[in-house]
């Protein structure tokens, strides 16, 4: 045990359980001093919808299937960047069902979060496609990390890829629910190992997010798609007016 309570998580001999629980117990300013970034983005930091809309100067579609709602605008966002450095309180990992840490996002969360993620992950029993399960953020900004693992899409994409993508962003976000979670951010799930191809995958993200807001709109301040690669960026920008057309 360090001094005035502090405790080092990068300690050998402290275990995941008493790792989680200490953090827990923090403020906000008390768990940046264990952030493994320090170049992490606060919230406030990043624009909703509404905004980045209005400074992209987006042209609004015709009439959409989507209603205008400027609530639902000012709750998502759209950010280009690393996933590790959000302070929010969830950021969803795109695992594979050993939850035991791979590459990609998935290798650049298990790297920031430091070796206690693993550990935790290894009493959860995996994870099959479409579900998400959840633990410590640990040396994260991000308090908590939700796990779930995207289908693979080799050849033609089927409607039973469709339902189990869909079913990763349901759940991530009922998880988070579940967990009183106020804020998550999204990497574009199977979009880069697994081939799902990436137009059809921000189709299947955006409608599953508008849906679900709609249905459980108070329980979220912020849900962000984190996309990293400039194509992803310029398919969301071409496809958020359609599901969350400008009021
Ligand atoms: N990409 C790799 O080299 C690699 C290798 C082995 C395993 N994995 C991982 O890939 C499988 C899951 O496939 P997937 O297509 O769902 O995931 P993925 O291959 O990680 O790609 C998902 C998306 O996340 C993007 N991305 C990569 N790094 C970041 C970051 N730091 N912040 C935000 N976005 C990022 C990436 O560009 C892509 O658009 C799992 O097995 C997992 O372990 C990836």
């Amino acid at each position: 045990m360090a001094s005035s309570g502090k405790i080092d998580l990068n300690s050998p001999t402290i275990t995941w359980k008493e790792a989680k629980s200490y953090l827990k117990g923090l403020n906000n300013k008390q768990k940046r001093d264990h952030y493994s970034v320090k170049d992490f983005i606060k919230l406030k930091q990043i624009p909703v919808w509404k905004d980045t809309a209005k400074k992209a100067n987006i042209k609004q579609p015709e009439e959409g299937k989507y209603a205008k709602n400027k609530a639902l605008n000012e709750k998502v966002s759209l950010f280009r960047g690393d996933i590790t450095k959000l302070e929010v309180d969830a950021i969803i990992n795109t695992a594979n069902s050993s939850l035991l840490g791979g590459g990609g996002v998935d290798g650049c969360i298990h790297r920031a979060a430091g070796p206690l993620l693993k550990l935790e992950c290894s009493c959860l029993g995996g994870c099959q496609t479409g579900l998400a399960k959840m633990t410590c953020g640990y040396l994260l900004p991000a308090k908590y990390v939700i796990h779930t693992v995207g289908p693979v899409v080799q050849g033609d994409l089927g409607s039973a890829q469709e339902e189990e993508l869909r079913n990763c962003y349901r759940n991530s976000m009922l998880t988070a629910v579940e967990g009183k979670l106020r804020s998550v951010a999204f990497p574009c799930i199977s979009t880069g190992v697994f081939g799902y191809p990436p137009k059809a995958a921000a189709d299947m993200a955006l409608r599953t997010i508008r849906e679900f807001l709609e249905e459980n709109k108070d329980k979220f301040d912020r849900v962000i798609i984190c996309v990293f690669l400039e194509k992803d960026e310029e398919i969301y920008l071409q496809k958020l007016p359609e599901y969350f057309p400008l009021a």
